[in-house]
């Protein structure tokens, strides 16, 4: 058995790979100790469109965009998370001999994080003044139960929400949760990310799946030379965050081929790496 805890992440988009990435995970789980985060964000569009709850972006005036999480939408992400995602990753990871334990970050108090407070974003094309978002910033993790479940030979299943300040759910991304997990673990001991993906790893051109970077070296003001749009922003800035905070290895690789976490620990996909100190400057 190896100490080294390897940390997957998979978004809701890669859905229909789920036997295959749980079969995979449960193989690696086999030989050492295994942490999965999930995302969901394609199954909460699904459901809220089912229960008839309209989903709205935020936009800033910078121009990022998020969900929009008012109180409805909050409550079709607790469903989505605890009700479909996550059993779903459960019973695959147990009929592949895994022993999974579906958690959200509110459990234990695993992950917690600030609610953003009120600010000005545009909705439907008008700026207004939002109160009642409830997603927010990761807090803290907690890694003392994370260990103590591997250490029983579970496999921890995460998800968002996190747990606010108040003691109530709060969106946050998924991405942010693994990298915040595993870089929470490695405190103690040494910890590989593998952040799984519907494309071959970061493409140079996100139009060109041929351009795949082995690997891509990020600084604290730069996420290197790759095109990166929407989800993938997201994910490099996860990505330098892991590594910031001390975990070895941090991988972006394809969940739609067949082995897709042992093939990205063997060199597939796109290696993540810091920039040296004096590479990094001061953009
Ligand atoms: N440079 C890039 N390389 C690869 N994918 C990119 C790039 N820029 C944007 N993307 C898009 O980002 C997506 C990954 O982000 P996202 O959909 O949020 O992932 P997930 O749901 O797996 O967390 C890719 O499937 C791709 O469509
Ligand atoms: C704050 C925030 O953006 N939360 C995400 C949580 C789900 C997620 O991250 O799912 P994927 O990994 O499938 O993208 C959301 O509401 O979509």
């Amino acid at each position: 058995m190896s100490d080294e805890i390897t940390v997957v992440k998979c978004g809701g988009g890669l859905s229909a790979h789920r036997e295959t990435i749980c079969q995979d995970l449960a193989a690696v789980a086999a030989g050492g100790p295994v942490v999965l985060v999930h995302g969901g964000a394609a199954q909460l569009d699904e459901l809220a469109a089912q229960l008839g709850v309209p989903q709205r972006r935020l936009r800033t005036p910078g121009g990022s965009s998020s969900r929009y999480t008012d109180p409805a939408t909050l409550d079709v992400l607790l469903m989505t998370m605890a009700g479909r995602v996550k059993p779903a990753l459960v019973a695959s990871l147990s009929r592949h001999g895994a022993r999974p334990m579906g958690l959200t970050g509110m459990d234990a108090g695993l992950v917690t994080a600030r609610r953003a407070g009120a600010h000005k974003a545009v909705v439907d094309g008008r700026t207004r003044m939002i109160r009642d978002d409830h997603s927010g910033r990761i807090h803290a993790v907690d890694p003392g139960p994370l260990h103590l479940l591997l250490d029983v030979g579970l496999l921890p299943v995460l998800s968002p929400p996190a747990l606010g300040t108040e003691g109530e759910p709060v969106n946050v991304d998924a991405d942010r949760i693994a990298a915040a997990v595993a870089g929470a673990l490695a405190e103690r001991r040494p910890v590989r990310l593998v952040l799984l993906t519907s494309a071959p790893g970061v493409l140079r051109d996100p139009e060109d799946p041929g351009s795949l970077l082995p690997r891509l070296t990020v600084s604290a003001g730069s996420l290197g030379e790759a095109d990166a749009r929407g989800g993938m922003t997201a994910k490099l800035q996860a990505a330098r965050a892991a590594l910031d905070s001390g975990v070895s290895q941090v991988v972006v690789a394809d969940g739609r081929i067949t082995h897709p976490v042992r093939e990205a620990l063997a060199g597939a996909g796109t290696r993540i790496e810091k920039a040296a100190p004096f590479e990094s400057g001061n953009v």
